[in-house]
């Protein structure tokens, strides 16, 4: 018996993919797509991987859990030497591999460069897939199927546009066909499961550092105390989230003038919070100074850092 009461895993499959490409190919809107809700997370969870989690597709038999590749969106780090570490380890850490290419560019120099860093990372399988099929007339997607096919030993080859849904659904089959036979690693839909409580927590920190990154990186943490369906209500989920800054100099920067920034940072999170859970979301957010909240254990604990 798990935590999610599952004892069977025939047929059942589970693991991670991370996609790769170029800046711009279209990785960000094809897991989005594939994901079906928007949800960008950009730190990592510590129950089951230290990677930022992008997305979990739900199927009935299947559990596929999209990670995001540190620094790959930097064309920097596309023009160096080689990927970091960070991003080499994510490619050997994933079950599978979504490397992006799109229809409407023809393969260049930066293609063959990450091709040449796949055919490196060892025996993880790449998915290649031909993006923004719906830029380019049909014999277009047949010529660059040519071309990517000769970039490197690919598990697939697959056309499709996020843009019209063009074959997501086969991406997503293709990748969860790599992945190994196993338990569900996340519950779906169990708004209590404190999985689900830290990627709320995340979608309201990174909505908290909009446009104050610069000024308070690391100085924002939030948890979130209580999530539950409203008594009565089915289609309305109450959200009880407290945000910590360490000084109250901060806190007045996040409240803003008469409060208009903390209300903003409200609204938009509320509703990455109700793309996540697909229902309406009551968000009840309050700012609290917690002095030098990093340099002390215990308040890093509470607050979700456990490393
Ligand atoms: N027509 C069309 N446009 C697309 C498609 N997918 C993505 N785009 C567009 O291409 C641009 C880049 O898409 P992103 O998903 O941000 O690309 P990315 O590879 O994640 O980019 P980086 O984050 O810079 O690495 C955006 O303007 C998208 O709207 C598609 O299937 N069809």
């Amino acid at each position: 018996m798990t935590a999610l009461g599952k004892t069977t895993t025939e047929g059942y499959r589970s693991g991670f993919a991370c996609f790769i490409g170029r800046p711009n190919v279209g990785k960000s809107t094809l897991m989005n797509a594939l994901v079906g809700t928007k949800v960008a997370i950009t730190s990592s969870r510590p129950q089951t991987t230290r990677r930022a989690i992008r997305g979990i597709v739900h199927r009935p038999d299947a559990q596929l859990i999209v990670v995001d590749t540190p620094g790959l969106h930097k064309p920097r780090t596309l023009l160096g030497e080689r990927l970091d570490s960070l991003v080499r380890s994510t490619l050997t850490e994933v079950d599978v591999i979504g490397f992006c290419v799109p229809a409407d560019q023809t393969v260049g120099p930066g293609d063959r460069f990450i091709a040449r860093e796949l055919a490196n990372v060892g025996r993880t399988p790449v998915v290649a897939i031909v993006t923004k099929t719906d830029l380019v007339p049909p014999e277009r997607v047949a010529e660059q199927l040519t071309a990517v096919s000769t970039l490197g030993e690919f598990a697939d080859i697959v056309p499709c546009s996020a843009r019209d849904g063009f074959q997501v659904g086969l991406v997503g089959d293709l990748l969860i066909r790599h992945l190994p036979e196993g338990m569900p690693l996340y519950p779906e839909g169990d708004l209590t499961d404190e999985p689900e409580q830290l990627l709320v927590a995340e979608l309201i920190r990174e909505a908290a550092l909009e446009g104050v990154r610069d000024e308070l990186p690391h100085s924002i943490a939030v948890v979130v105390d209580d999530m539950a369906p409203r008594e009565d209500r089915e289609d309305l989920i109450d959200v009880y989230a407290h945000l910590f800054v360490e000084r109250p100099s901060q806190k007045a920067i996040v409240i803003g003038t008469k409060g208009a920034r903390l209300r903003d940072v409200g609204t938009r999170a509320r509703k990455q919070i109700e793309a996540l859970l697909g229902t309406k979301v009551f968000l009840d957010l309050r700012i609290k100074v917690a002095k030098d909240w990093q340099r002390d254990p215990k308040q890093l604990r509470r607050l979700g850092f456990y490393d």
